[in-house]
């Protein structure tokens, strides 16, 4: 049964590790309510073929082989129901002697990153930020943030070439309700512009630098690679996977049933 830590222990210190005890981690931000996917559970607990959504995020980083550590940032009022069904699901063999921790999340992303954050033993040195609300991501993108970060990248970010045109807009009008014609400002060069994923991977150190300075109020960053950026730290971009997508909407449900479909046909798994 996956350990439940309160905030309190989670910030206890802890004796220092060896280097060569050196290990990566997983926090896995599972907390959001799923409103623009509709009326239903928190995201994080909807059924994908079958299983919680968050059973295949957490299966999905645990595959990779340096992963020793995962913290499942759960709803405040879904921790038990986490923990029960991390029990019910537990992760394949493939996933090795891979701990997972379950700690309760906050009104923001940014917010549970950071209690997630707080859940990490002194031994991990690497953290990697996965959303929960990206079940599929193939293991071998976990693995290459990993490896990228390893080499000695402070901030590793998947990414993908943006395919639609983007259009930055200027303020709405004065009274101007849902839906009203928005101002179009620029058009940003679409060969410049990535659309970036996640896991995102951390020199722990830095992520925790940059939590620790990040502004909290409003609705915080909407990436961890943002609250690095703004330290003036190097941030680069490996490629992303087209199956890392995020389910936001309805219709990506719709998709990630069916790519987890053909996986079941083709993978077995
Ligand atoms: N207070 C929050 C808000 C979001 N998340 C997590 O951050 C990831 C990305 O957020 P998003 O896709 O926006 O999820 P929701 O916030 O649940 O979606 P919505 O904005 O539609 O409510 C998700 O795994 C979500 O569970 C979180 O842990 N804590
Ligand atoms: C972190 C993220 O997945 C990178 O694209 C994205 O910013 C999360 O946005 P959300 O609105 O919290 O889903």
């Amino acid at each position: 049964m996956p350990e439940e830590q309160t905030s309190a222990e989670a910030a206890e210190p802890r004796s220092p590790a060896s280097a060569d005890t050196a290990r990566t981690a997983v926090v896995i931000p599972a907390a959001g309510r799923g409103v623009r996917l509709g009326r239903g559970a928190p995201k994080a607990l909807r059924p994908l073929g079958g299983i919680p959504m968050l059973v295949h995020a957490v299966r999905a980083v645990a595959r990779a082989r340096t992963v020793a550590l995962v913290v499942v940032v759960a709803p405040p009022d879904g921790a038990a129901a986490v923990r029960t069904m991390l029990d019910e699901h537990p992760l394949p063999d493939s996933a090795g002697a891979t701990d997972v921790v379950v700690v309760t999340g906050g009104t923001t992303r940014q917010e549970s990153v950071a209690r997630g954050l707080d859940a990490l033993t002194d031994d991990i040195d690497v953290v990697l930020v996965h959303d929960a609300a990206r079940p599929l991501v193939p293991v071998e993108t976990v693995e290459a943030v990993v490896a990228a970060v390893r080499d000695g990248a402070p901030a590793v970010v998947p990414a993908l070439p943006v395919t639609d045109t983007v259009k930055q807009v200027g303020p709405p009008a004065d009274g101007a309700g849902p839906g009203a014609p928005e101002p179009v400002v620029a058009t940003p060069e679409r060969a410049l512009l990535r659309a970036v994923q996640t896991p995102q991977g951390f020199d722990r150190a830095t992520l925790a630098k940059a939590h620790a300075q990040a502004p909290t109020e409003g609705e915080g960053a909407t990436d961890d690679a943002g609250l690095v950026e703004a330290l003036g730290v190097r941030v680069v971009l490996v490629p992303g996977h087209e199956e890392a997508f995020k389910v936001t909407r309805p219709l990506d449900l719709v998709l990630a049933e069916a790519v987890l479909a053909r996986r079941r046909a083709t993978d077995g798994f």
